[in-house]
């Protein structure tokens, strides 16, 4: 199972990378947040459907005649081929893409998306010593570690904190993927028609700060702060990852998002561990207050633009 969850590791982010270079290479200067949001809204709406689809999945297998007296490792192995589609669908849409990108290529005569990738060990180097892409990796690793992992947790914190039923549970903790599908082209529009990228960052992680106070203090219906996080997410995420492209020149773009990536995975990998064992040892309300901390961290490495 590692090795599996290690394999799907590397395709999802490679394909992030390859997204977001492809993103910025043929719209930079044009709509480029609208684009990050839209792209965000369409992973958002693959994170909502498998947060939702796959236990009903393997319910109905497990029901079916043919899996009657199957055991349950069986039943998952059909559920995730089933899954499996998906990865088809996507490996479809990329040859797509190779295509559209060829015929541009020679229609326009022009390298069209790809970013002349001639990365030398000399700008490598340049780019590492980079501080505003230190700071942008310390932004996206201190935000992420409180909304992705809290998502992972979120379904028993809404149980427990909260005596939600379980399928209310499950819809309160769908609802910041389904308000970021719902929301981020929208505010990738807004922020292209503001320009404002590091103004949106702020206000960003200052809204979800509110979010995890208001759960960590509070009694309050958790649905407010479930909804404000949801919009906070998206207008994080349409101004953060653009932002890259402001600073690196294109023929870098590649590298750096990766370095961004495997910072950011770094970070989740560390604390998804942690979030358990703060769970486990000291409850959710410690867990909480460390989400409220973290974003401090983007909060206080900004500067107004
Ligand atoms: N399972 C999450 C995929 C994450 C892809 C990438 N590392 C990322 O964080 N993209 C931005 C986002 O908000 O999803």
């Amino acid at each position: 199972m590692c090795i599996g969850r290690f394999v799907f590791g590397i395709g999802g982010e490679s394909l992030a990378v390859a997204q977001n270079t492809y993103a910025v290479s043929w719209f930079k200067g044009k709509e480029l947040n609208m684009v990050f949001g839209l792209q965000l809204s369409l992973a958002r709406i693959g994170s909502t459907v498998n947060m939702n689809a796959m236990q009903p999945i393997y319910d109905s297998i497990a029901k079916s005649s043919a899996f009657a007296d199957a055991p349950s490792y069986q039943v998952l192995g059909v559920s995730l081929y089933i899954a499996m589609f998906t990865c088809l669908f996507s490996l479809a849409c990329a040859l797509g893409l190779a295509f559209f990108d060829w015929r541009a290529k020679r229609i326009l005569k022009t390298s069209a998306a790809t970013t002349g990738e001639t990365i030398t060990l000399k700008d490598m180097k340049t780019l590492l010593l980079s501080g505003k892409l230190w700071l942008i990796c310390g932004i996206c690793v201190a935000y992420y570690v409180t909304v992705f992992p809290f998502v992972g947790i979120g379904l028993v914190f809404y149980e427990m904190k909260y005596q939600m039923p379980h399928a209310t549970a499950g819809i309160a903790n769908s609802l910041v993927y389904i308000l970021s599908a719902a929301c981020s082209p929208v505010i990738g529009f807004l922020i292209d028609k503001s320009g404002k990228n590091i103004f949106w960052v702020m206000a960003g992680t200052l809204l979800t700060l509110g979010c995890h106070a208001l759960f960590a203090f509070t009694f309050a219906t958790p649905f407010l702060p479930t909804i404000i996080m949801g919009v906070a997410y998206s207008v994080l995420a349409a101004s953060l990852w653009p932002l890259v492209s402001y600073f690196v020149p294109e023929n870098q773009l590649g590298t750096a998002y990766g370095i961004m990536q495997s910072v950011q995975n770094a970070g989740l990998a560390a604390i998804s561990q942690l979030s358990g064992s703060l769970v486990d040892n000291n409850g959710y309300l410690i867990l909480i207050t460390f989400y409220l901390v973290s974003p401090l961290t983007p909060v206080s490495s900004q500067h107004p633009q």
